[in-house]
């Protein structure tokens, strides 16, 4: 499930904006989506343009193939720290609190992005929220625990759906080669606890709140940016 995007330049501009925080040496975490596409873009120009040298651990099969089209050598938590990591969001609130997975990508998202020492989250204007919970958690599932799944998400009051593929017959197949439960609750009291609640469902993999340290917001807009 996406946002539509008529932001492409909002986008651009937070993208660029994160790519000025990369110096020399880093090791990146290298966030899904089509803000993110803007912010591997700028590092690859940059390494092509001014010669800095970087390492990247992509958050999903997107940013692989992206960092591999602008030459950015990829390594590994197994190998490296991760100095910065910059990624979008489907939703921010003012304590910067996230709901992250509208491309199915937030369990390797997460994993890079609390392992950052330095957590950048990109994203255009529509994003920002007062409260989270517009957009539905979406929770990745071991498929053969989906009906069980949605049943427990069903007693916490949430509405729920498989989601869907686009382009292909049946429900998406995350890069883990699990599914995604769109998880709608009527109100999100408290994202901390519902962070760690969906998690002790048996068959969750991991769900797509993010309530862990963000540095810093860059919001794009159609003129430039803004830091929350
Ligand atoms: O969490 C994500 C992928 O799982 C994305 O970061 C999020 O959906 C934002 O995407 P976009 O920048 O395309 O709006």
């Amino acid at each position: 499930m996406k946002n539509a995007s008529k932001n492409d330049s909002s986008k651009k501009n937070a993208g660029y904006k994160a790519a000025e925080y990369v110096e020399d040496g880093m090791v990146l975490g290298l966030g899904t989506g089509s803000t993110t596409h803007y912010f591997i873009e700028k590092v690859g120009m940059r390494m092509a343009e001014e010669g800095i040298k970087v390492k990247g651990i992509p958050t999903s099969f997107q940013s692989l193939l992206l960092a591999k089209k602008w030459n950015i050598p990829i390594t590994t938590l197994e190998e490296n720290d991760i100095d910065l990591s910059v990624d979008g969001a489907d939703e921010v609130d003012s304590d910067f609190n996230l709901i992250k997975g509208g491309g199915a990508a937030h369990t390797k998202e997460k994993i890079v992005d609390y392992a950052a020492k330095e957590f950048i989250v990109i994203v255009d204007e529509s994003k920002v929220v007062g409260k989270l919970g517009t957009f539905p958690v979406p929770v990745e599932v071991i498929p053969d625990a989906s009906r069980v799944v949605i049943q427990a998400l069903e007693d916490m009051g949430a509405e729920c759906e498989i989601r869907m593929a686009q382009r292909k017959d049946g429900p998406v197949i995350t890069d883990n080669g699990n599914f995604v439960i769109d998880a709608k609750f009527s109100e999100i009291a408290s994202p901390q606890h519902l962070e760690i609640d969906l998690n002790s469902i048996p068959g969750v993999v991991e769900n797509g709140i993010f309530t862990q340290m963000v540095d810093r917001v860059i919001v794009g807009t159609s003129d430039g940016t803004k830091e929350l």
